[in-house]
């Protein structure tokens, strides 16, 4: 390759645009307001903005430093439909259409399963692979792209995933005969990748990135030296191909460990290594070394996936360090920033102190800027911009609230007790008076968001409602989801969470030592943000921040009611967390926060309380090695948050969004009394991975799928209780959905519920158990 590296890079940029330009169109699209020209033209405005404040913050116009990975909903997507790989229900379908119905579905066609994105809270959409699926180049909108940047003076570098994560994340096609993997497809998917690389450089592209997170992670169904064997064909293959341009396969997330002398050793120019999770390799035997001497090495050391301002001495130390392995060093992030929000500039009522530690993904490109100059002319030319960010970082490190003495001491005071309840026999006999019929029916917290109730709430945000005016709404709209679940004859009732923007942001809201952001959205999945909100200090409740709405439930019915809260893993996993101290402390903080919401429930009558605990298996560290330690504090820190809680008091957890059998016995571990899990879609299969993990309490695996609007028939909820019923005693058996229904609507919701408290009683009335 003749044509220079970048001497600054990002992987990636968000793309939902800075005021979620992007959401606004799609769902403009979807509604029928916006055609699809309008689309097409709303998202080149957005690619186009982005190019020039890419520019703008310090990047090369023409050097390739530029990445375009805009996406109209998923990466994945993009990449399965660039290679043809459409599953056959979708036949008929082109352009715009097709893409949306894969990743939503049509009235006819299931769409693509979601799920997440390594162990990130972004979601991808799943490929499905047969021995048949017929793989051709169906789809250049990339190259397009490259076009269009060409066509406005950018030479920008094309981003794809890349052939072996593609396949390594797909699942079997329905019908593929057992002992068929996807990854075995590889040869015949390379000529098409060749295929695109040789229109990408016909299009103007200097280098494409691959991403291979998949070789940073022992989460997938493929060993490691399958993967090896698979990345050395891919590259090779790739390598050799005769029109191409200079390739840098990126591994975000973690360290490729035993594949990068395989990288190494391909006909590569250039290795994306995240030099924030992962590590510079301690030994590499000759051959590796020499390999990655003769490539450009994109140095990660600009963190993708928080919000701190980096540490840019230490980022200079590695780059140093870096430099031994290859003369050619490129400074990078060490992922995409799809993960973070665009801008912190446009926050305006953050404490000063706090904005001096925030990089946002416009501040990230500016650091990886300012320290490829600093590499290139050496630390005296940026030592301006290294005394102002360090002074920035220490007095945020410094200011009030990082680090309270009488948090640190109640966490130091923890001893075991506190983690530990009564034994769940004798929590059985104490819950009996809560009166529930077997197989109990609830739901799992949220009932539809409606547009109604988050104007309401935006209106109180606008200064337009009082807060009256507002908690008069959120009573309204309790009193009538009480009345409904009543009507419906659901036994364990829930208020329905109308007061809550987001099931973190909420609570974050609500406790010290976390802010939460104006404008910081952050793509979750299809035109789904969220804005995470930033942990930065040491946490304590300096009031109840549910008990008031759970009471006011429970006045209202005889019926039991379920408090509702947020877990210390998920508080985590879907906030922005500080860096400074291990997780394990942090998660403690929370948990004690969360015991008091608890001890404070209770105190007004609860006898039932949930904590949510969706992304248990999200945060499960990518690489075995990591994985028991995580465990240990996960684990618990949910078990701080619930350990003080009375023998009579029914414990809930809620498990979604994931497949937990990698987290079985944790699962397990967490001691709730009754744990809801995701179901409907695996048919059951998590109760066998239960039973073998020695699990013998409460277990409600969902009977509805809650990402579709379809309405399951009480037939089909018999069929799946029936499946469960099988597995377990009824004794033990819930009977709810899968997740909450937030993002349904009513009318699918009123239906369902109905089906699945007829087909509860049909159940118990079969297994002969009274009601
Ligand atoms: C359960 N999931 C969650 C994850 N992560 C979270 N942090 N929270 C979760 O619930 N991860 C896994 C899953 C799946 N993920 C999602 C993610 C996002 C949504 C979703 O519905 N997002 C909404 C935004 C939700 C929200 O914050 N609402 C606020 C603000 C609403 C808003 O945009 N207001 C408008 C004005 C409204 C008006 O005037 O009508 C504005 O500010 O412009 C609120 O309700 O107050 C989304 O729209 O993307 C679901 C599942
Ligand atoms: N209680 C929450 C859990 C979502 S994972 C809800 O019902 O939306
Ligand atoms: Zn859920």
């Amino acid at each position: 390759m003749s044509v220079a590296f970048p001497g600054a890079l990002v992987l990636g940029y968000p793309r939902i645009g800075p005021n979620r330009e992007l959401k606004r169109a799609v769902e403009s699209y979807w509604a029928g307001q916006l055609d699809a020209d309008g689309l097409e033209a709303a998202a080149a405005e957005l690619r186009a903005a982005t190019r020039s404040r890419l520019v703008e913050l310090g990047l090369g116009r023409e050097d390739s430093s530029l990445p375009e990975t805009f996406s109209f909903s998923d990466q994945v997507l993009d990449a399965l439909l660039a290679v043809g790989a459409v599953p056959g229900r979708f036949a008929g379908l082109a352009g715009l259409d097709l893409l949306f119905a894969l990743a939503r579905g049509t009235a006819d066609v299931a769409p693509l399963e979601l799920t997440k994105w390594f162990d990130t809270n972004y979601h991808h959409l799943v490929p499905e692979i047969g021995p048949d699926t017929d793989f051709s180049f169906a789809d250049d909108r990339r190259v397009r792209e490259v076009a269009e940047a060409r066509a406005a003076g950018f030479v920008t570098r094309p981003v794809l995933v890349g052939p072996v994560t593609l396949l390594a994340l797909a699942k079997r096609a329905d019908g593929a005969p057992d002992g068929f993997v996807p990854i075995q497809r590889l040869d015949d998917l390379l000529p098409v990748y060749a295929e695109l690389l040789a229109a990408l450089a016909d299009a103007g592209a200097d280098w494409v990135q691959l991403d291979e997170p998949v070789l940073v992670s022992d989460a997938v169904a493929i060993d490691r030296a399958e993967l090896r064997d698979a990345t050395a064909r891919a590259y090779e293959t790739l390598g050799s191909a005769p029109r191409r341009p200079g390739i840098l396969v990126a591994t975000p997330y973690g360290d490729p460990r035993d594949a990068l002398p395989v990288l190494a050793a391909a006909p590569i120019e250039a290795i994306g290594l995240d030099l924030v999770r992962g590590r510079l390799p301690e030994h590499l035997d000759a051959a590796a070394e020499e390999g990655l001497a003769g490539k450009a090495i994109a140095a990660g050391v600009v963190d993708g996936r928080n919000v701190w301002r980096a540490d840019l001495d230490a980022a200079l130390d590695r780059l140093e360090q870096a430099g031994r392995f290859s003369g050619e060093i490129a400074v990078s992030t060490s992922t995409s920033l799809q993960h973070v929000p665009h801008d912190v500039a446009r926050e305006n009522a953050l404490e000063p102190a706090l904005v001096g530690r925030l990089a946002f993904a416009d501040q990230k490109v500016a650091e990886v800027a300012l320290l490829a100059r600093g590499l290139a002319e050496g630390r005296e030319a940026i030592a301006t911009e290294l005394t102002a960010a360090a002074a920035d970082r220490a007095a945020g490190a410094a200011a009030d609230g990082v680090r309270v003495a009488a948090v640190r001491a109640r966490t130091v005071g923890i001893g075991e007790s506190d983690s530990r309840r009564v034994p769940y026999s004798e929590r059985l006999v104490a819950q009996t008076g809560l009166g529930l019929p077997p197989l109990p029916t609830t739901t799992i917290g949220s009932f539809p968001q409606t547009p109604e109730v988050r104007r309401a709430r935006a209106a109180l945000a606008r200064g337009e409602s009082s807060a009256e005016a507002y908690d008069a709404r959120m009573r309204e709209e309790i009193e009538r989801v009480i009345r409904l679940q009543e009507q419906l004859g659901l036994d364990v009732l829930v208020h329905g969470e109308p007061e809550r923007n987001d099931m973190v942001q909420y609570f974050a809201e609500r406790l010290d030592g976390f802010t939460v952001t104006e404008h910081g959205w952050v793509q979750s999945y299809g035109s789904r943000c969220t804005r995470p909100s930033i942990l930065w200090g040491d946490v304590s409740r300096p009031a109840p921040m549910t008990v008031e709405w759970s009471r006011y439930a429970a006045s209202l019915t005889d019926k039991p009611v379920k408090g509702m809260l947020t877990g210390p893993v998920t508080i985590l996993a879907w906030s922005f967390v500080r860096d400074d101290q291990p997780l394990g402390d942090t998660a403690r903080q929370v948990a004690l926060a969360l015991r008091d919401e608890i001890a404070d429930l209770e105190a007004v009558g609860l006898g039932v309380i949930q904590v949510d605990e969706p992304a248990l298996r999200e945060l499960l560290p990518l690489e075995h090695a990591r994985r028991e330690a995580y465990l240990e504090w996960a684990v618990g820190a949910f078990r701080l948050a619930t350990g003080g809680a009375a023998a009579s008091t029914q414990v809930h957890t809620h498990l979604c969004y994931s497949e937990f059998g990698a987290v079985i016995d944790a699962v397990r571990d967490l001691d709730a009394d009754v744990t809801s899990i995701e179901a409907a879609r695996s048919r059951m299969e998590v109760v066998d991975e239960l039973a073998a993990a020695g699990f013998d309490h409460g277990i409600g695996p969902g009977v509805w799928d809650i990402h579709s609007p379809r309405v399951p028939s009480s037939d089909e909820l018999v069929g799946l209780l029936e499946l469960a019923a099988r597995r377990i005693e009824p004794g033990r058996l819930w009977v709810n959905p899968d997740c909450g229904l937030k993002t349904r609507g009513y009318e699918e919701t009123v239906a369902t519920l109905r089906n699945l408290v007829d087909a509860a009683a049909r159940v118990r009335a079969e297994l002969a158990l009274g009601a």
